[in-house]
């Protein structure tokens, strides 16, 4: 079974392959790991890397007698390991690397989470590899994801990937933690992920990892659950990389539920609120409806209702009463008011900076008919 093309994917690496020591950044699996990334790059699919490691790496700087961390000591490793983890990737790399850092309130914010949007989507269109991961030296609890392999199929699905992978010091998901029962067996695809599922997967035995295989298998269902296939794979095998590569799949593979298109349509007609509605011209309509392109703002005449950067938007031509589409607007009622009616050039010059060309882009953007 040859394993789903994809053009987009998060590849997420853990503690266990950053620092395998337990103390201390270590470039022995990220060789591997960095080869894949740069031949996927060549073959043309992008790529975000999620990697876990700061707190890993930044042992080495802060001593401590503590085997549970406290918190302002796991902060501060977070800190100052942050740098090492970045500057251990950088130098597998002859591209620019970006870091990234975020927490799930950046997320949960609406205007945030469009702005992390734009930042990953414009860094891509630039061949500079975004670097994730959460922002520990500052997050609090509350703001916290609290394990990257959740914040990896956040990321995955704010950028639209396909593909998701999971890079761990195991071959992917056994009937039974295979560190404690050695008859464990890998489950080489998982079409449907339910409680029999969680009901394998178990916790960390590393003190620098957070969630073990659950958090993993909550991963591969969220992001599944938006159409992206996730695999967990060993990052410390040489040839996992090498059978990715060939299309074959060397750990286990949770399949994509229903086709990502549906899922964002059901989500925007049956879960957003619009906020409000664009009138557009009859140029833009055209633009929209036939040749599927985003909003821009010469096509907008008119701005209704009060709706923040981010809210769910209807689009409707200015010559009738019907929508015609509707999508995530990435400005305010206030900020589109302004710039209706105007070239992107005009724009930068009015405000003196580069806005964001698209008002919606088309990813955000539902024709109604097609819904
Ligand atoms: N059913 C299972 N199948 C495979 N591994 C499991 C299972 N249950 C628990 N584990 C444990 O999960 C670990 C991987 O998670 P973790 O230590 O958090 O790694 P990472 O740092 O890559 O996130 C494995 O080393 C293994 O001990
Ligand atoms: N953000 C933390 C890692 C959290 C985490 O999920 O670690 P892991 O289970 O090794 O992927 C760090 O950089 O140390």
């Amino acid at each position: 079974m040859k394993t789903p093309p994809w053009r987009r994917a998060v590849i997420k690496v853990g503690s266990a392959l950053i620092a395998p020591d337990v103390n201390g950044t270590s470039s022995k699996y990220l060789l591997a790991i960095a080869r894949f990334i740069i031949e996927c790059r060549e073959r043309g699919q992008e790529v975000v890397l999620c990697s876990s490691g700061s707190v890993a790496a930044g042992r080495k700087h802060i001593e401590t007698q503590h085997d549970q961390l406290p918190i302002p000591v796991r902060k501060a490793m977070a800190a100052v390991g942050q740098n090492d983890m970045m500057a251990n990737w950088s130098r597998f790399f002859d591209f620019p690397c970006a870091q990234v850092l975020m927490t799930h309130s950046d997320l949960r914010d609406r205007a945030r989470y469009v702005s992390i949007r734009n930042t990953l989507h414009t860094l891509l269109e630039h061949n500079v590899l975004p670097i994730v991961n959460e922002n520990d030296a500052l997050a609090t609890d509350e703001m916290k994801v609290g394990d990257n392999d959740n914040l990896a199929a956040m990321v995955a699905t704010l950028v639209d990937a396909d593909a998701l992978f999971i890079c761990s010091d195991i071959d992917g998901l056994f009937d039974a933690d295979p560190r404690l029962d050695p008859d464990a067996k890998k489950i080489p695809v998982v079409d449907k992920i339910d409680e029999s599922i969680f009901a394998l997967a178990g916790g960390t035995t590393n003190k620098n990892a957070t969630g073990g295989m659950r958090t993993k298998v909550e991963a591969a269902e969220k992001a599944t659950s938006h159409g992206i296939d996730t695999y967990i794979v060993n990052g410390r095998k040489g040839e996992t990389f090498e059978h990715l590569l060939q299309g074959e799949n060397p750990g286990t593979l949770f399949r994509r539920q229903d086709d990502p298109i549906s899922n964002k349509k059901h989500w925007l007609r049956h879960t957003l609120v619009s906020q409000g509605e664009i009138l557009v011209d009859a140029g833009a309509v055209d633009a929209l409806l036939q040749k599927g392109a985003s909003l821009l703002s010469s096509g907008i005449v008119d701005v209704q209702g009060d709706f923040n950067r981010g809210d769910a938007v209807l689009v409707r031509s200015a010559e009738s009463t019907e929508a015609i589409a509707k999508g995530i607007c990435q400005y305010s009622a206030h900020e589109l008011m302004h710039i209706k009616g105007q070239q992107t050039s005009e724009i930068a010059e009015q405000f003196g900076y580069s806005p964001i060309t698209e008002v919606i882009h088309r990813d955000d953007l539902m024709i109604l008919e097609d819904v």
